[in-house]
């Protein structure tokens, strides 16, 4: 038992849930609200997450021009896309959506971060730029909302070793990590690169093996 010194505080409210269908599957979507910021958090869950089994899970954290504006300086809308839909093909688990944009930064802000880029600096050296870590995320949240679920074990879907420690900080275990490796175009190879060689996220490898003989 924890003692009440340690509990974890309690920083958003559950508020409530409803249908969501998707061309996948038909989750149920759970609305959650922060008390420090008033941010609106969601939860889209599939199947039976509160039976004790590892729960294949994508913490996906806001990206509006990516997760909504079609952008491909990043990979963030196919990954929210693949792990939904990689969620549907089990029938189980569990898609956090976190609002914390541009790294939490914000969106105003990844803009500036953006054309800074366009001015040659790349995703980490723009943050810095313009006064901020490389990453601001905080997944302090996460914690009360698998909570609400009953879900203590992942099978995390990411590429980014980063949160998987941050998980496993809150408590969780993380049976195994999913890789999620998703459209990687000429838009965002520099920005993939550099989040594998300055972030550490396992990405593929930057040079391709070279192709045998007769083979593509
Ligand atoms: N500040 C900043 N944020 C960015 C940039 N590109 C994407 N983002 C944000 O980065 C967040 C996604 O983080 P990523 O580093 O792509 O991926 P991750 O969540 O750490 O790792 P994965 O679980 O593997 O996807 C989203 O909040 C995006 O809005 C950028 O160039 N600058
Ligand atoms: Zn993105």
């Amino acid at each position: 038992m924890q003692s009440a010194a340690h509990a974890p505080k309690e920083e958003l409210d559950y508020v409530t849930s409803c249908a969501l269908p998707t061309p996948w599957a038909q989750f149920t979507l759970h609305a959650f609200v922060e008390h420090a910021t008033g941010k609106e958090h969601l939860a889209m869950v599939l199947g039976d997450i509160g039976n004790g089994a590892p729960v294949l899970a994508r913490v996906h954290s806001e990206c509006l021009t990516g997760d909504v504006l079609y952008s491909q300086r990043c990979d963030c809308g196919a990954q929210l896309e693949g792990a939904l839909k990689r969620v549907a093909e089990e029938g189980r688990g569990i898609v956090l959506y976190l609002r914390q944009e541009g790294r939490g930064i914000g969106l105003v802000n990844k803009i500036r971060a953006y054309r800074l880029q366009e001015a040659g600096a790349d995703t980490v050296q723009a943050n810095e730029q313009l006064g901020f870590k490389a990453d601001q995320r905080n997944y302090a949240l996460v914690e009360p909302m698998l909570k609400q679920f009953g879900v203590r074990s992942l099978r995390l879907m990411t590429n980014n070793p980063r949160k998987i420690a941050a998980m496993e900080n809150l408590g969780f275990t993380v049976a195994e990590r999913v890789p999620l490796l998703v459209n990687r175009n000429a838009f965002n190879q520099h920005y993939l690169d550099t989040k594998a060689s300055k972030l550490g996220h396992m990405m593929a490898p930057l040079t391709p093996p070279a192709a045998e003989d007769g083979q593509l």
